[in-house]
């Protein structure tokens, strides 16, 4: 039998609430970490596009990852950092240093963004962050944000150097590449799935786990379709899957992660749906759309 990969389950990505006057707010953020491992996500992860990480300083980035820590190590939980840059040495030496900290289990790390290396490129980049970072990988393969497409057999070949522990799988697709992987990753890599829309599905062709942004709210609906799916219980799982890929749907009508901002403030949750420029807040109709799938009570039911 092969062995389970030992990041397996729902990684939350959370946001970064900010207050009006777009500064960081510690306290809620604290509050959303504890919040979702107590609704049964696995981890959480710290820096990702869903907390706007490109806009925080480095004393900000520090503050989060402090945070999340915090709540990960009380509830026993792994911590994923995300450490994107297009510069290997850069990305080498922020590895170094979160390793250096101990609050990390992981890095996901993207693709070099922007400057398209080339699947040779790519390798080698990874290749210099697995041997001198320091810390456990897990690729992030977002081309749609890298504009750097990854070959299933890159995608593998990565997954056998020692110290990457697993891929975001965030193609936008779930295709002949998708199924590709699924069936030729390596003994002990995780699958996770990372275009929300599409959990469910991804989940059903045999991904681990996800992280998956969407899951800032009804966190518990998430962790409990990727259980389902892993249990092999596919009725309820598609029925469920099918109600979070609207809330999904809807919660991606405008750039991440303005609308869960806006729902997760419409909530209580978190003090503003303040997001820091190029960001603009989201409109008050894709909030509203949102809120309505967002609360649970919504079950089976259409919101007009
Ligand atoms: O921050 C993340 O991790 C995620 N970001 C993606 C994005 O904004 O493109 C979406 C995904 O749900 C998780």
């Amino acid at each position: 039998m092969t062995p389970d990969p030992f990041f397996t389950g729902l990684y939350v990505p959370l946001v970064t609430p900010f207050t009006d006057d777009l500064q960081l707010a510690p306290e809620p953020l604290a509050r959303l970490a504890d919040e979702a491992l107590a609704a049964g996500a696995s981890g959480l992860v710290a820096l990702g596009t869903t907390a706007e990480a490109a806009t925080l300083t480095s004393a900000e980035k520090r503050t989060v990852v402090r945070i999340c820590a915090d709540a990960c190590r009380a509830h026993g939980a792994p911590l994923i950092v995300g450490v994107g840059t297009n510069d290997t040495a850069s990305a080498v030496a922020s590895l170094r240093e979160l390793a250096a900290g101990d609050d990390a289990a992981a890095a996901l790390v993207p693709a070099p963004p922007y400057i398209r290396p080339g699947e040779a490129g790519t390798l080698a980049h990874f290749t210099t962050l697995a041997e001198h970072g320091g810390i456990p990988l897990i690729v992030y393969d977002v081309p749609y944000r890298t504009a750097q497409p990854l070959g299933a057999g890159t995608v593998a070949e990565l997954g056998r150097l020692p110290g990457i522990v697993g891929v975001k799988h965030a193609t936008g697709a779930i295709d002949s590449t998708t199924m590709e992987l699924l069936g030729c990753a390596p003994p002990g890599f995780a699958v996770l799935a990372g275009d929300d829309v599409v959990l469910s599905p991804l989940l059903a062709a045999g991904a681990h786990g996800a992280i998956v942004a969407s899951a800032n709210v009804r966190t518990a609906d998430y962790a409990e379709l990727i259980s389902l799916w892993r249990q092999g219980s596919g009725t309820p799982a598609r029925r469920l899957g099918a109600e979070l890929a609207r809330l999904s749907a809807a919660l991606f009508a405008e750039p991440n992660p303005t609308v869960i901002k806006g729902v997760l403030h419409a909530q209580g949750r978190i003090p503003s749906p303040a997001v820091r420029l190029p960001l603009l807040a989201a409109s008050t109709r894709s909030v509203s759309q949102a809120a309505l799938w967002a609360d649970s009570r919504a079950r089976h039911a259409s919101p007009a």
